[in-house]
C-alpha cells in the first residue's frame, strides 16, 4: 500500500534533505525536477514538507500537491529505486516486448511514461524511438536512460541525470517557519479555489474535493505541532501572568470594580457556561448593559485564566467603523494595554492589531470578506455578531455564510447580540439556539416625547416655523416641504391616525394647539434649536447628541445653530458633527472632552446610534428619522430617503445616554407616533430592489443567487429572485461575450494573436 502510494508520488520527489541534529539549521539537498508525469497534473504545486517526524529524521520532501498527504512519509533510497525500476527493465533485443510495453502504456490511463534505465546506446534508442513515434508516443534519451511518453518530452531531465551536481541549501530556522506559514496559507487558498468545497450552499462534495480536504488536513502536520504548542503554552502563561498583574494593580482593581457594576457581570457565569455548552447562543440585553465591551472580554479572560489564551481568537463584528474602533479602544483600556495588543480592530483601510491580538473588533463587511476567502474561519474560536437587530445586508449575508459553516467547524462558537432583537426569530434560524436575556440598566434615562418637550420648553409650533431653511442654494428643498403638505403619504396618514386617537388631555391648551400644527414631514430645525437652547439654559451640564437624517440636514442645522447668539458662542458651546462619509479621525473627535464650562453638542446620523459610549453624553435629541434605501417605483431605481425609524432604533438612540450617568432623551415626535412605529426595521434584504441585491450577491461569488438567498433569515420571494437572477446571468454573459468579441477584434486588427488566444483561453 505504502509502496503504491510512493509510486504515485515519487515522480515528484525532488528534494531530499539531511539535517544536523546539533545544528539549528537544516541542510537541504535540493535537486530540481520537472517530470512530464508532473505535467499530468498542472494544478500541482511544490510543497515543502516539514513534519515533525521529518525534521527529527532529518528528511524533507518536496512533493506534488496531490501527493502532499503522503509527503510526511519517508522513502528510503531502496524504495525510490524500486519504483523507478519497476517501470522499465527491458532489452531492445526484444522489440516485440517494447511493442507490448508501449501498447500497454497507451491503454493505461494512469501511467504517462515508461523509463528504461537499462544501459542503451544510440541505435537501441533509435529503434525504440521509431516504434514509439509510429504508435503516436514521444521518446527521448537522457544519457543512457530512455523515456517513452504520451506527452512531449523536454531536452533535459535533471531527475534522470546521474551526473548532475547537487547543491546544498541551508535554510535558517526563521525562514523555514515563514515558508511553512506561506505554504499553509497557500494550501488554504488552494482548497478554497478547488471548487465546490468553497460553495457554501451545501452542494455535495465530490470525492476529489473530500480528498483535497484530507490532504490539507495532513498538510497541517507539516507544522511542527509540538514546538508550536509549546510556544503557545508559554505565551498563554505569560498572558495569564500579565492579566493577573493588571487585575491586582490599583488601576486594574478600580476598573474591575466598575466592570462588576455593569448588569452583564451578574450573568457572567451563566453566559460563559452557555457559550461553552452551545455552538450558537442569542443574547439580548438593555443598551449599555455591557454586551459589546464585556461579553467578548469575559470569554477572552476565561480562556486566558485557564491557560488557553494564546490558543483563542475572538472576532466581534459591528455594523459600523466607529463602533468597531470604540469597542476595541474600550476593551484595551479595560485590560490596561495599548490598543492593538490583545485587543485590536480592523475596519476598511484601517486597523490596529498585532500578532498577539486575540480579540478583534471589525465591521461585518470585513468578516464577510474574510469568509469569502477563508470559508472555515481557520484559527477563529469565537464569533460575536453585535447589533444583529439592524439586519443590514452584510449582517444577513454573514448569517447565511456562518450558518453554512457551523457544521464544518463544530468547535467554533457563534454569539448573536443586540439590545432589542426578536430572539425567537434568530433562535429558530439556528435550530433552537438558546436565548439569554441580561436584565437591568446601567443608569436610568428619562424619555420625553414631543408633547412633553412642548410643555417643558413652552415652544409654539406653527405652520411656518416648521419649514426647514436649507439656504439660498437649496431653496427648492424648502419649497418642496410646502408642496409635500398637500400630498399625503402612507406614513403621514399613519401618524395622523395616531394623533387623532390621542387626546393629550393632560397637556396645556398651548401644547395641544402646537401639536395640532405639528408637521411630521419636516425635520424641524427650529424645534431642535429651541430644545438645544432649553438644555443649555436650564439643564445640568452634559453633552448633547442630536440624531439627524443625513449630511445635508446636519450642515444646514449647523449653520443655523452657529448663527444663534447662545448656541453659536464658542466659549459656551462646542459644536461637532459626525457622519459616515467623514474621515475616521474626524469622527473620533466626538469622544473628546470639551474645555471646562463648554457644552458639547454633536450633530450625528444614525451611525452614532449603536455600540458607542460617548461618556459625557447626558442628553439625546431624537428627530425620529433616518435615511433608508427604498425603491423609487416611478424611476425604477433604489434611493435613499428619510423614513421613520423603528421602535428598536428609537431605544438604541435613547440608550446613548445613561451609560455613565443618568440621562434624558427628547424624542421630537409624540408618544402615540412612537407606538405606531414598526417594532423592528424591515431587513435591508427586503428593502433593496432585487436587481441590486442579486448583483451584490453575484459580486460575492457565493454560487447560485437563488440558493444563497433562500438560506436567508427572511428571504425575498423565490420566484421573483429566480427571474431577476436569470436576467442578471444573461446580462453578465452577454456583456462578457461582447467584451470578448471586441477584444478579439482589437487583437486581430492589431495582429496580436496572443491577446485573442490568451483571452479566449
Ligand atoms: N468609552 C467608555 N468610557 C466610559 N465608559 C464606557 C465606555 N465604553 C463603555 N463604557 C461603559 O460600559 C458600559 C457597557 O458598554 P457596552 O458598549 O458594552 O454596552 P452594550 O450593552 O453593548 O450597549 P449597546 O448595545 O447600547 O451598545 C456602558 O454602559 C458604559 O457604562
Amino acid at each position: 500500500m505504502r509502496n503504491s502510494k510512493a509510486a504515485n508520488a515519487i515522480g515528484f520527489l525532488i528534494a531530499r534533505a539531511k539535517s544536523s541534529t546539533n545544528n539549528p539549521y537544516f541542510s537541504l539537498l535540493l535537486s530540481s525536477y520537472s517530470s512530464s508525469r508532473a505535467n499530468n497534473n498542472l494544478r500541482s504545486l511544490l510543497l515543502l514538507s516539514s513534519s515533525s517526524s521529518a525534521i527529527s529524521h532529518g528528511r524533507f520532501l518536496i512533493a506534488n500537491r496531490s501527493f502532499c498527504g503522503y509527503a510526511a512519509e519517508q522513502f528510503s533510497d531502496d524504495e525510490y529505486d524500486d519504483i523507478e525500476n519497476h517501470q522499465a527493465s527491458s532489452s531492445v533485443a526484444n522489440i516485440d516486448e517494447w511493442k507490448w510495453k508501449l501498447s500497454l502504456l497507451l491503454r493505461n490511463e494512469k501511467d504517462q511514461e515508461i523509463v528504461s534505465r537499462d544501459k542503451r546506446d544510440r541505435r537501441d534508442y533509435e529503434q525504440i524511438s521509431n516504434l514509439a513515434k509510429r504508435m503516436g508516443l514521444y521518446c527521448e534519451m537522457y544519457g543512457k536512460v530512455v523515456v517513452a511518453s504520451k506527452v512531449p518530452l523536454p531536452n533535459y531531465r535533471p531527475d534522470l541525470d546521474d551526473r548532475r551536481p547537487q547543491r546544498e541549501v541551508v535554510i535558517p530556522l526563521g525562514l523555514q517557519r515563514r515558508v511553512e506559514g506561506l505554504l499553509q496559507e497557500h494550501l488554504d487558498r488552494a482548497e478554497l479555489s478547488s471548487g465546490k468545497v468553497t460553495n457554501n450552499m451545501g452542494d455535495d462534495k465530490s470525492i476529489d474535493q473530500v480528498e483535497c480536504i484530507n490532504l490539507d488536513d495532513n498538510a497541517d502536520s507539516f507544522l511542527d505541532q509540538s514546538v508550536m504548542e509549546k510556544v503557545l503554552q508559554r505565551r498563554s502563561l505569560r498572558m495569564r501572568n500579565m492579566q493577573r498583574a493588571w487585575q491586582e494593580s490599583p488601576e486594574g482593581r478600580k476598573m474591575l470594580e466598575f466592570r462588576k457594576s455593569l448588569p452583564a457581570f451578574r450573568e457572567k457565569d451563566r453566559l460563559l457556561q452557555a457559550i461553552a455548552q452551545n455552538q450558537v447562543i442569542v443574547i439580548s440585553g438593555e443598551t449599555g448593559c455591557g454586551k459589546t465591551t464585556q461579553l467578548p472580554q469575559y470569554v477572552l479572560e476565561a480562556e486566558i485564566e485557564s491557560g488557553r489564551g494564546a490558543f483563542c481568537s475572538i472576532i466581534c463584528t459591528q455594523p459600523r467603523r466607529i463602533s468597531a474602533m470604540a469597542g476595541s479602544e474600550r476593551g484595551s483600556t479595560e485590560r490596561g494595554e495599548p490598543l492593538g495588543e490583545t485587543v485590536g480592530y480592523k475596519v476598511r483601510l484601517e486597523g490596529m492589531k498585532g500578532k498577539n491580538t486575540h480579540l478583534l473588533f471589525c465591521t461585518s463587511g470585513i468578516l464577510l470578506r474574510r469568509l469569502l476567502s477563508d470559508r472555515n474561519l481557520n484559527g477563529i474560536t469565537h464569533v460575536f455578531v453585535d447589533e444583529i437587530h439592524e439586519r443590514g445586508m452584510n449582517e444577513d449575508f454573514l448569517l447565511i455564510i456562518l450558518k453554512d459553516m457551523l457544521p464544518r467547524r463544530r468547535d467554533l462558537r457563534l454569539i448573536l447580540m443586540s439590545a432589542t432583537l426578536n430572539a425567537e426569530l434568530f433562535s429558530n434560524y439556528f435550530e433552537g439556539a438558546p436565548t439569554i436575556h441580561i436584565p437591568g440598566f446601567t443608569y436610568p434615562v428619562r424619555a420625553h416625547f414631543l408633547e412633553d418637550v412642548l410643555e417643558m420648553t413652552g415652544y409654539k409650533l406653527t405652520s411656518f416655523n416648521q419649514i426647514d431653511d436649507y439656504g439660498q442654494e437649496k431653496m427648492w428643498k424648502t419649497q418642496k416641504q410646502l408642496a409635500s403638505r398637500k400630498r399625503k403619504n402612507q406614513i403621514t396618514a399613519l401618524v395622523e391616525d395616531a394623533l387623532n386617537k390621542s387626546s393629550f388631555e393632560n397637556y396645556s391648551a398651548r401644547a395641544r394647539d402646537s401639536l395640532s400644527s405639528w408637521v411630521p414631514d419636516c425635520t424641524g430645525f427650529n424645534l431642535i434649536e429651541a430644545v438645544l437652547c432649553h438644555i443649555c439654559r436650564k439643564e445640568r451640564p452634559g453633552a448633547v447628541l442630536v440624531f439627524m437624517t443625513g449630511w445635508e440636514d446636519i450642515s444646514c442645522l449647523r449653520d443655523q445653530v452657529k448663527a444663534h447668539p447662545l448656541l453659536g458662542d464658542p466659549n459656551r458651546v462646542l459644536l461637532l458633527t459626525c457622519h459616515g462619509s467623514m474621515a475616521t479621525s474626524e469622527q473620533k473627535l466626538i469622544f473628546d472632552k470639551p474645555p471646562p464650562n463648554v457644552r458639547k453638542i454633536i450633530l450625528a446620523t444614525n451611525m452614532a446610534e449603536a455600540s458607542i459610549t460617548i461618556n459625557d453624553v447626558v442628553f439625546v435629541v431624537d428627530g425620529g428619522k433616518a435615511k433608508e434605501t427604498t425603491y423609487d417605483a416611478l424611476n425604477n431605481t433604489p434611493c435613499l430617503l428619510p423614513s421613520w425609524i423603528s421602535q428598536a432604533s428609537a431605544r438604541q438612540r435613547r440608550g446613548r445616554a445613561g451609560r455613565v450617568q443618568p440621562g434624558e432623551c427628547y424624542h421630537l415626535y409624540p408618544r402615540c407616533v412612537f407606538e405606531a412605529f414598526a417594532e423592528y426595521q424591515l431587513p435591508e434584504l427586503l428593502r433593496t430592489p432585487l436587481n441590486s441585491l442579486c448583483l451584490q450577491i453575484k459580486s460575492l461569488q457565493v454560487g447560485s443567487i437563488g440558493v444563497f438567498l433562500s438560506a436567508a433569515l427572511q428571504p425575498p420571494e423565490p420566484l421573483a429572485v429566480s427571474d431577476v437572477a436569470q436576467l442578471i446571468c444573461i446580462v453578465v454573459k452577454n456583456f462578457y461575450s461582447r467584451l470578448i468579441l471586441v477584444l478579439c477584434m482589437m487583437a486581430s486588427s492589431s495582429g496580436n494573436k496572443r491577446l485573442d488566444v490568451g483571452f479566449l483561453g
